[in-house]
């Protein structure tokens, strides 16, 4: 029977940094994968989806200076984007194992099961462990209904060969949005399907209603309200059929959320415990057995999942197991980007969070699109609500604007070291940037 120190079961970002953090502090360390080595983010996710969104940026900031200096804003030609976005993704499975096998990490293909607390069986072997890491991420979620086998996901569209005329997103999530803006910049009628009136429901509801009016001004048509009942093929298309909409298109995708990669892992044969939402872990990241941790998007858990925070929690676990913390893990502020066109952006305490509680937070809205740093530009919208408690230091921010995911981690950081006005003033920052504005804004 083969024996390591720690197995970790899934190679996206959460297991190879977790794994990379254990080998340097001297831990004889084994990932297994059961399909494309690097995971979701730069196979199928984040990466892909930002090359994608140069495209989008590009023709914004052209469409914005209209009449000033330019005259027309080039639709993205898909074909060559998305060809420039291969060169981004082709390599990364193969780069990133080749990676783990320089650093000496012993790689295994296949899809382990697990046989007893502290055994797996993969391909035809057992292996032990002292600890096992589970690190399997999420896949995407697809609606039950009958013809769902014509629904395509986000992985799909990120390698679209053709971008076709008009297609339906169902969904009202950070994906629903994220590939809605991408494929209107190439021309493509785009509608969004939502089962009811209030998508991306985690984030400010007033930024995202102008969110959504700057979307339809683009030419995105929303449909709220609307419970889809089948997926039907007519010829080449496909229509989406729901009491109060028929609407045919080209190719219709489910972006209705993601579900936790658990199948034939057997987690009952290692004392884990699971639900819908993921992996149960307690505040050391250690499941119903102490020897098995959960890190990254398969943990159920309040923390948004991206890949930031799958890093943090690796290397936690890597404390963890090297003895150097046995504190509970402790998470800074998270700030999330929904990457539009425009983008909505949030950190800290929420809005709705501030609202309910007048007595201890004030909030601060302001529109910044009179600002030099968004005129200059040209730019059609720019709003920040900040969030502050009694003491008048900032605790949360959400921000609608071009430059969203860039201000966003500015006012990250002066949550988390409590930067407030005077404190800004003592710095000097290049100016006129995002940075330098940032006295203005707390
Ligand atoms: C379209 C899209 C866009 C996104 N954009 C962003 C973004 O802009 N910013 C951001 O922070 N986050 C983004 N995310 C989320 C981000 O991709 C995830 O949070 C991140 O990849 C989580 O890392 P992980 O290692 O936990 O899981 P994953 O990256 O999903 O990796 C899990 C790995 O485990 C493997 N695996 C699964 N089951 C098994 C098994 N039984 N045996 C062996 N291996 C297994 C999988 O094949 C995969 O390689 C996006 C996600 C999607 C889908
Ligand atoms: N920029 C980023 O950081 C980024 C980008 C993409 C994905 N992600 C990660 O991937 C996760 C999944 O993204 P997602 O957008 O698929 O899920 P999501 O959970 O963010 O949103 C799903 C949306 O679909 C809606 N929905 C559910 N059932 C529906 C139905 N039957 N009809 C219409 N709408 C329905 C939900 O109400 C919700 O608005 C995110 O939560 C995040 O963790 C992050």
């Amino acid at each position: 029977m083969e024996k390591y120190d720690v197995v970790i079961i899934g190679a996206g970002p959460a297991g190879l940094a977790a794994a990379y953090g254990l080998k340097a502090a001297g831990k004889n360390v084994a990932v297994i994968e059961n399909d494309l080595w690097g995971g979701t983010c730069p196979n199928r996710g984040c990466d892909p989806k930002k090359v994608l969104l140069s495209g989008v940026e590009a023709r914004d900031k052209v469409a914005q200076l209209h009449g000033k200096g330019f005259k027309t804003a080039p639709l993205v030609n898909w074909v060559e984007l998305q060809a420039f976005k291969e060169t981004f993704t082709t390599q990364v499975s193969e780069n990133s194992r080749q990676g783990l096998v320089k650093a000496e990490i012993q790689t295994i293909e296949g899809t382990p099961r697990f046989i007893a607390a502290d055994q797996i069986q993969v391909n035809q072997a057992v292996i032990t462990a002292d600890d096992f890491i589970i690190a399997t991420g999420q896949r995407p979620k697809l609606l039950d209904v009958p013809g769902k086998d014509h629904l395509l996901t986000s992985s799909d569209f990120l390698s679209l060969k053709q971008m076709p005329e008009e297609i339906a997103i169902i969904g009202g999530g950070y994906i629903a949005f994220e590939l809605a803006s991408i494929a209107n910049a190439t021309g493509t009628k785009v509608h969004v399907i939502h089962h009811n009136e209030r998508p991306l429901k985690a984030f400010d509801a007033d930024l995202v209603a102008d969110f959504i009016t700057e979307l339809q001004q683009k030419g995105i048509i929303f449909h709220f309200n609307v419970a889809t009942k089948e997926i039907v093929q007519k010829q080449n298309r496909y229509t989406l059929q729901a009491n109060n909409l028929e609407l045919p298109a080209d190719l219709i995708f489910a972006a209705t959320g993601r579900i936790p990669n658990l199948e034939g892992l057997d987690l009952a044969a290692a004392n884990v415990v699971s639900d819908g939402h993921g992996i149960q872990v307690n505040a050391q990241l250690q499941t119903a057995n102490p020897h098995v941790y959960a890190i990254g998007d398969v943990v159920a858990k309040k923390q948004p999942k991206l890949t930031p925070v799958a890093g943090f929690e690796a290397r936690y676990v890597v404390q963890q197991l090297t003895g150097t913390t046995t504190a509970a893990i402790s998470y800074p502020p998270i700030p999330t980007v929904v990457y539009g066109s425009p983008k909505l952006a949030a950190v800290g305490v929420t809005t709705v969070e501030a609202a309910q509680q007048p007595d201890k937070y004030k909030l601060k809205t302001q529109d910044l699109t009179q600002w030099f740093s968004y005129h200059r530009t040209n730019d059609s919208i720019a709003k920040a609500t900040l969030i502050f408690d009694k003491q008048d230091l900032l605790v949360g921010a959400s921000v609608l604007s071009y430059e969203a995911d860039t201000l966003i981690n500015y006012l990250t950081l002066a949550i988390t070291q409590k930067l407030d006005h005077q404190s800004l003033l003592q710095l000097i920052m290049a100016y006129p940037t995002a940075a330098s504005d940032l006295p203005y804004l707390i």
